[in-house]
């Protein structure tokens, strides 16, 4: 009997510390508002670590743990968790150069270059349908679009950006957005000037914002003044913000410009003052190798949009020739109206094929180096690298889930390869910015997709009207 009384003295005792020890873990555990735990994490981190399983621990805006899912539910107790066990767990996409209102004009004016398709049908089309009420609804849809593909921050250019700038908000995606300057009447300016003015007023409205990031959006050196050009440098310096312009898109903008002024666009810039590690040229294509000296000597980033240049038969981006030089170089889409959507996954894939293809050679452009485009280099393109495009501690949690259960990604032997080329928007099932979940499993909390479905039909129509 009296061994009895004792075994159950040492247990009740053991019960008693091991309940304390359980206690007292809890209490030492940090506070997480969600944990992502049980798929294969992608850290895009220095290491390039990949963690199969692996777990993400956020807290409100950050991330604060990146571990396997024992080391992480040891450190950290979450109010939210999700299961994404069969899932890849990266960093939010970024797509460093879309036009997002243009989404209304998808599938209109195809099959041309880019001179005929700017001049003959998207500049008449935007003189009859741009207006406030347009850019909001397109933008709308453009961020439905983007969340069901894992875009996380996008790079824009467009009029009325300050519509842009809300339904970014509304949507609850991050966005560096520009306000467009060009030396024609647009909609939202009749002059330069006050191009200039509103672009002004447009920064001021959102320097301090969270998920806005304002900038200035001189179109391209073959559309604006030399003074006008400068004006707008100005202002980015002096406010501190991005500069975004489109450069040497076209072999016919570089030998104008070299026939106008014996200096390629890259160089009229630098002659200008305006390379500097504030702008952004978005495509890129025909630069030489003194162009691209130019820009790796002043810090300047590119943004490669190879659907875009595919389907405009714009030329192929010397990617790998950027990437030698030193400079920052991310992915974009452009706007719907040339690619024809914004689906960032589709770019990575394409990306890679068109390097591989047009050189010859199967080793350029791997999947890491496109997935690097599309996290890391994309968030160092736009300035960001300290705050986006990696998964570890301190960084912003925007977050996507990538279910790879589906046929088409089964089986799965180098994730990172599989996301590349076999993945789709569709397959994100959840999509998390600054800790908050805007998508999961494929529902959309911030944006009613049927009103947002029905607004861009109603604008749709006028601009079938239009362009009648
Ligand atoms: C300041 S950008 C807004 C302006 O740019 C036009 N646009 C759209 N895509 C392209 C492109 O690939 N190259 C040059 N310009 C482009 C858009 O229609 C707006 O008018
Ligand atoms: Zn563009």
């Amino acid at each position: 009997m009296w061994r009895w009384v004792v075994v159950a003295g040492i247990a009740a005792a053991w019960l008693y510390v091991g309940g304390r020890n359980a206690d007292l873990r809890a209490q030492a555990r940090q506070p997480a508002t969600l944990v992502i735990t049980g798929g294969t994490v992608i850290t895009m981190d220095d290491a390039r670590r990949v963690l199969a399983p692996g777990a993400v621990a956020v807290a409100g805006t950050d991330i604060v743990g990146v571990g396997t899912p024992a080391d992480v539910a040891a450190r950290f107790s979450a109010a939210e968790t999700i299961d994404a066990t069969g899932q890849v767990v990266l960093p939010g996409l970024i797509n460093t150069h879309t036009h997002a209102p243009m989404v209304l004009y998808r599938g209109l004016g195809n099959d041309l270059n880019l001179q005929d398709w700017l001049t003959k049908y998207i500049f008449p089309a935007e003189g009859k349908t741009v207006s406030p009420e347009f850019v909001r609804a397109g933008t709308r849809l453009a961020a439905l679009e983007m969340i069901l593909g894992g875009t996380t921050t996008f790079v824009d250019m467009y009029y009325f950006e300050e519509e842009v700038a809300e339904a970014t908000r509304e949507a609850g995606l991050r966005g560096v957005l520009g306000q467009t300057l060009i030396q024609f009447p647009v909609a939202d300016a009749k002059t330069p000037e006050e191009g200039l003015a509103r672009t002004r007023a447009f920064v001021a409205r959102y320097k301090s914002d969270t998920l806005v990031t304002p900038a200035v959006a001189p179109h391209s050196t073959y559309t604006l003044s030399a003074a006008t050009l400068q004006a707008a440098d100005r202002l980015a310096r002096e406010q501190h913000v991005p500069l975004l312009i489109h450069l040497e898109e076209t072999r016919t903008e570089r030998e104008d410009s070299l026939k106008a002024r014996g200096l390629t666009p890259t160089a009229y810039l630098a002659k200008l003052g305006l390379l500097g590690r504030h702008l952004l040229g978005a495509h890129g294509v025909w630069l030489g190798p003194d162009d691209i000296r130019l820009v790796a000597e002043a810090h300047a980033s590119i943004s490669h949009n190879p659907e875009s240049n595919m389907k405009l038969a714009s030329g192929v981006a010397p990617v790998g020739e950027y990437v030698a030089a030193g400079v920052a170089i991310g992915l974009g889409t452009d706007g719907a109206a040339s690619n024809n959507d914004l689906d960032m996954f589709e770019a990575m894939r394409q990306a890679a094929f068109l390097q591989k293809v047009t050189r010859g050679d199967p080793t350029t452009a791997p999947a890491t180096l496109v997935l690097e485009m599309a996290t890391r280099r994309g968030a160092e393109a736009i300035g960001m690298g300290d705050r986006l495009g990696q998964l570890t501690p301190g960084r912003r949690a925007d977050v996507i889930v990538v279910d790879t259960r589906a046929p088409h990604l089964q089986p799965m032997f180098d994730p990172i390869a599989q996301l590349v080329y076999a993945a789709k928007g569709s397959d994100v099932r959840t999509t998390i910015v600054n800790g908050r979940v805007l998508m999961h499993d494929r529902v959309v909390k911030t944006l009613q997709a049927p009103a947002v479905l029905g607004d861009a039909q109603k604008m749709a129509e006028r601009v079938r009207a239009a362009v009648r």
